[in-house]
Order: structure tokens, then C-alpha cells, then sequence
């Protein structure tokens, strides 16, 4: 029996969100992936959505909004007044994808460099990487980089999902927007990352970035599900043909 409590009637996902921009995108397919929505009609997805929470990190620049935007996202809140996160702080966050029940633990960490260490031992074992950049401030987006470097370190570059976001839209104008997020593609697609451009203070983009970073890590971590229970099936077959040899050779 589930001590918890039936997931909110706005975290429920029954189609893949679409991508912000076309140019970087993690993938520009409609719709989950047939597997995906095969296994979850069918109950078989392992451990997604039983046991399994999925880490999300969030890293970036300080006071580029990174705590704004987790804030926006599961409080539906907005502080005008900047408080530094000192080490890291975590939400946690229910959905339900196609049916299933996931959850995503969303870690904010300090942006300061005195609260960077801290912040860095909490990296390791994510499934999705969110580096977040404020779309007035050239700077931000070139630390970037440096920010994935890092936590690319505790982690699996070949199975991270990454995201790069710019933050504040509200506050450029058309032109400048136009402007930074031309170098914001072009560095989100070299890296593989699907870029994304939200305000926390209106809420523009929020949540359709929150639904596509909670689906795309559902359909990654039921793929890899279904492909280690194939692999385990293999190895139960040669597991069977050592035997019989033994088996055999007694005889
Ligand atoms: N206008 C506007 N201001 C924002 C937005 N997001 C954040 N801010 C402001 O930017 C400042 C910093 O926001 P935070 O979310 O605390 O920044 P942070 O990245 O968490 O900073 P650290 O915790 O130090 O790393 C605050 O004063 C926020 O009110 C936004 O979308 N629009
Ligand atoms: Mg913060």
C-alpha cells in the first residue's frame, strides 16, 4: 500500500513536451519513445517509478536565478530580494509520466565561489545536469563551460542529460534577447544540451522546462531500464549454457 499521497493534477504528463528551440534540442521526436510508452502500458518499467528518484543539479553563476526558478516551479512563488543559497538546498518534485509515478529531486547549489565546495560533493549522481545563466549578463554564459567541466566530473558525461538555461527574460529587450541567444545555441548544441530561455518573475517557460526536463529523464531512464532487463535476460541464458557444460563434462 503507498503512504503517499496521489501526485497533484497539475504534474501529470500524457504527451513529450516540446523543446524550446529547435536548433538545441536534446531530441525534436513528437512523442515518447514507442518502447517508453509500450513498457508503461504494460507495467514494465522496473524500477522508474517504484523506487527510483531521479537527481537533477542545477548550477550556474551566482544570482543568475537559480534558486527563482526551482522556487517558481514547485512554490509557484517569486523573491525580488536576493538571498544567497549557502552550500545547496533540495525540493523535491511528484509527476506522473504516461501513467507512472516519478520523481525528480531538484538540487539548487550556491552559485559563490566561497560555497562552491560545499555545493560541488553533492554533484555526483545525477541524471540531469541544469546549467543556468541570466540572458542579460555575457558573462553568465561563458562560465558555463566551467560549470559543466565541474560537474561533469562526478559524473557519467555519457548518460547525463544537460540543459542550459538562461534566466530573466523578462528583463531583455527583443533585440538583446535575439542576441545572446544566438551564442546560447551555438554553445548549447556544441555541448549537447537543450537550451531553454524562462523568467521566474512571470513564469514564462517554467513549467513547460520543469515538464520537459522531468520527461526526458523518464524516457532515458526507462530506456536504460529495459535495456539492462534485455541484457539480464542474455545473461541468464549463458548462465544456463555454463551449466549444462558442467553438467556434461561431469558426465
Ligand atoms: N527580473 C527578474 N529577476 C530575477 C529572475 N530570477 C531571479 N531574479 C532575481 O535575481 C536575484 C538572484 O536570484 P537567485 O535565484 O537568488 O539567484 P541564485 O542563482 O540562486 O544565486 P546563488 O544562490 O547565490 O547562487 C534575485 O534578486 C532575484 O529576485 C527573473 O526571472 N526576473
Ligand atoms: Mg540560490
Amino acid at each position: 500500500m503507498s503512504v503517499l499521497p496521489p501526485v497533484r493534477k497539475d504534474r501529470i504528463i500524457a504527451q513529450l513536451p516540446k523543446f524550446f528551440n529547435k536548433g538545441a534540442a536534446l531530441h525534436t521526436k513528437d512523442e515518447f519513445h514507442p518502447k517508453v510508452k509500450t513498457a508503461c502500458q504494460e507495467q514494465r518499467t522496473g524500477t522508474v517509478g517504484r523506487f527510483k528518484i531521479s537527481k537533477v543539479i542545477v548550477v550556474g553563476d551566482l544570482a543568475v536565478g537559480k534558486t527563482c526558478l526551482i522556487n517558481r516551479f514547485c512554490k509557484d512563488v517569486f523573491d525580488k530580494n536576493y538571498k544567497a543559497t549557502i552550500g545547496v538546498d533540495f525540493e523535491m518534485e511528484r509527476f506522473e509520466v504516461l501513467g507512472v509515478p516519478f520523481s525528480l529531486q531538484l538540487w539548487d547549489t550556491a552559485g559563490q565561489e566561497r560555497f562552491k565546495c560545499i555545493a560541488s560533493t553533492y554533484y555526483r549522481g545525477a541524471q540531469a545536469v541544469v546549467i543556468v545563466f541570466d540572458l542579460n549578463d555575457v558573462a553568465s554564459l561563458q562560465h558555463t563551460r566551467q560549470w559543466l567541466e565541474d560537474a561533469m566530473k562526478e559524473n557519467d558525461p555519457t548518460s547525463v542529460l544537460l540543459f542550459l538555461v538562461g534566466t530573466k527574460k523578462d528583463l531583455s529587450s527583443p533585440a538583446q534577447y535575439s542576441l545572446i541567444e544566438q551564442d546560447a545555441v551555438k554553445l548549447a548544441s556544441e555541448i549537447n544540451a537543450e537550451y531553454w530561455a524562462v523568467s521566474s518573475l512571470s513564469g514564462e517557460n517554467v513549467r513547460e522546462f520543469f515538464f520537459r526536463v522531468a520527461s526526458l529523464t523518464f524516457e532515458a531512464n526507462v530506456l536504460a531500464e529495459l535495456e539492462k532487463s534485455g541484457s539480464r535476460r542474455i545473461g541468464e541464458v549463458v548462465k544456463m549454457d555454463e551449466q549444462k557444460c558442467a553438467y556434461c563434462q561431469y558426465y
